[in-house]
């Protein structure tokens, strides 16, 4: 099992975001979070990324309880919603830090950048670029590197309807080769697409 978790619930500044949350998600799954605006979706990819204060209950990733340190890292590859550009380097750099920093790539940089729309664009700064194309950035970062499990927060954010198909096809081919994907999504086309199981979280 990669994602074990049961009973959490999270308070912060004195009110209840959820609580009662359970998921267990296997090698291979695919889960869309769901929920209008405030459920707690980030909240819950947060506490299984081992960044969210506040949780009770329990949460194990990968047999053990999450935990922001390298070791966790390796394993987990997070595209939030705050992300962090290296000032000077571009593009095509980014992408490059990726297998210099974790190892073995899953595909070459010219692959990545073709893949994700971004080959006319490698010697830009990330800050250069359109909202969609930073995100399609974030996503290559992601993708690029080895992992065996992607927490995704929001990852249609700013795509257009052509790429969120092809991110689709990204996303079952990773979970075809044994990957485990968790996102927190508003695109259920992107759910439908990559046959997401779907854990909604209610507004509390
Ligand atoms: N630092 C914080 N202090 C207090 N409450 C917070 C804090 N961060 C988030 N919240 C609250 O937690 C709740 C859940 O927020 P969260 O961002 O997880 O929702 P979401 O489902 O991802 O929403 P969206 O669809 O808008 O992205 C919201 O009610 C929000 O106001």
């Amino acid at each position: 099992m990669v994602v074990d978790a049961r009973d959490v619930g999270v308070e912060l500044g004195g009110g209840r975001v959820f609580a009662g949350v359970g998921l267990r998600v296997d090698r291979g799954d695919i889960v869309a979070v769901v929920g209008e605006n405030g459920a707690g979706k980030s909240t819950l990819l947060r506490c299984l990324a081992g960044l969210q204060p506040g949780v009770s209950g329990q949460v194990v990733v990968f047999a053990r309880p999450p935990a922001d340190e390298p070791g966790f890292w390796r394993d987990v590859a997070l595209v939030g919603d705050e992300p962090a550009w290296y000032p000077g380097l571009t593009v095509r750099e980014h992408l490059e830090l990726m297998p210099a920093v974790h190892g073995a790539a899953r595909m070459g940089v010219d692959a990545a950048l073709e893949t994700f729309g971004l080959a006319g664009q490698g010697d830009r700064a990330p800050l250069a670029l359109s909202t969609g194309q930073r995100q399609r950035l974030l996503l290559a970062m992601a993708l690029i590197r080895p992992s065996r499990l992607l927490l995704l927060d929001e990852p249609e954010r700013g795509l257009d309807p052509a790429f969120r198909e092809r991110l689709a096809a990204s996303l079952c081919e990773y979970a075809e080769e044994g990957g485990t994907v968790v996102m927190a999504t508003h695109d259920l086309q992107l759910a439908e697409s990559t046959r997401a199981r779907r854990l909604t979280l209610q507004t509390s």
